[in-house]
């Protein structure tokens, strides 16, 4: 199992890339990035875990030795947000980051998962689909957005109002797409049932949909998550490889194209969408079923979903529009 940071330097990038050194199921580690690469892989490499780690720069043909034979790639390449900026600022830099690594990906390792984590998800996941069709190589089931912080939070801010010694425990659908809004956790759906007292729901729903600037403004500037995302990215990788490598029962909500996704294209008529995070079962060749999870939701969280729905199509449609019609400089 060959796994790829993307980003490897970065903020997400060098604690994401310790947890996938530290992880037995790893046992080539790629790391790219623009800068710091020869660094960070020698430091990492000096731990004694199997994983065998190799740090790679764009110059000459870097891309191509860090990105052939990789099985699964994880990118975190990108700016993050400062104070009073929204995820869709990041925009302008990021998709044309995410679109040149996934060219990348479609030339030296067609076949390889592609876990998106750079910002704004809900439009680089739909710029990476485009690149792999026009290069075409796209397999919808080996495409993720990343959104597994937001499932993090919700377990967070679930425990810390229930009281539950361990918030891992709860399993909690939070569907949509990663940012203010169009995040939906769905409470009514959460396993253990949770009883959330009316008067602080609509707090806590707010905390998960903004967890994320709570973090860029106790950063002051320094950046977003990081450490919580390295975290959350490498437990959705972990999940990714576990399955791949034959595990059954894993269900992880993740952005997926839903028309390529078994049991997709029934979400995909009911919110008008082709890309949305629902709960996906995984398996050896990838999302091998999407849940629908939308037609069982509370009439709270319908509300909640119709303000998802409107967000994300100007931001589907925007990561789209970026390869299909290229701006001009
Ligand atoms: N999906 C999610 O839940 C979350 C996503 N993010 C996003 O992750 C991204 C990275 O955040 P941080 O690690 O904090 O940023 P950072 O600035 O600390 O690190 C980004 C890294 O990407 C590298 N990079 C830039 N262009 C590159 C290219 N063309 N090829 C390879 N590497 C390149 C930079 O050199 C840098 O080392 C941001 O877009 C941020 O918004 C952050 C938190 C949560
Ligand atoms: O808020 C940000 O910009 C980073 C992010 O996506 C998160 O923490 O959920």
């Amino acid at each position: 199992m060959k796994v790829a940071v993307l980003g490897a330097s970065g903020g997400i990038g060098q604690p994401l890339s310790l947890l996938c050194k530290a992880s037995p199921l790893i046992d080539e580690l790629s790391l790219y990035d623009v800068v710091n690469t020869p660094g960070v892989a020698t430091d990492l490499s000096h731990i004694s875990t199997p994983a065998i780690v190799k740090g790679y720069l764009p110059a000459g043909d870097g891309m191509k030795d860090a990105f052939t034979g990789v099985d699964v790639f994880i990118i975190p390449a990108g700016i993050p947000r400062k104070p009073g900026m929204t995820r869709d600022d990041l925009f302008k830099i990021n998709a044309g980051i995410v679109r040149d690594l996934v060219k990348g990906v479609a030339e030296y390792a067609p076949k390889a998962y592609v876990l998106v984590i750079s910002n704004p998800v809900n439009s680089t996941v739909p710029i990476a689909a485009e690149v792999l069709k026009g290069a075409g190589v796209f397999d919808p089931k080996k495409l993720f957005g990343v959104t597994t912080l937001d499932i993090v939070r919700a377990e967070t801010f679930v425990a810390s109002l229930s009281g539950e010694k361990d918030p891992s425990k709860a399993t909690i659908p939070v569907i949509g797409g990663h940012s203010g809004e169009t995040i939906v956790p769905l409470f009514s759906q959460a396993s253990p049932k949770v009883d959330i007292p009316a008067d602080k729901l609509d707090a806590l729903v707010n905390r998960v949909q903004f967890g994320g600037d709570e973090v860029v403004k106790a950063k002051d500037g320094a950046g977003s998550a990081t450490l919580s995302m390295a975290y959350a990215g490498f437990r959705f990788a972990e999940k990714i490889i576990k399955a791949a490598k034959g595990e059954k029962g894993i269900v992880e909500p993740t952005f997926v194209y839903l028309p390529g996704v078994p049991g997709g294209e029934a979400i995909q008529k009911e919110t008008s969408l082709e890309f949305f995070s629902v709960p996906v079962e995984l398996g050896t060749s990838g999302a091998e079923k999407a849940i629908n999870v939308v037609s069982s939701a509370n009439e709270y969280e319908k509300k909640l979903l119709q303000a998802a729905y409107t967000g994300l199509k100007g931001n589907i449609e925007k990561g789209i529009e970026f390869i299909k019609n290229p701006p001009t400089k």
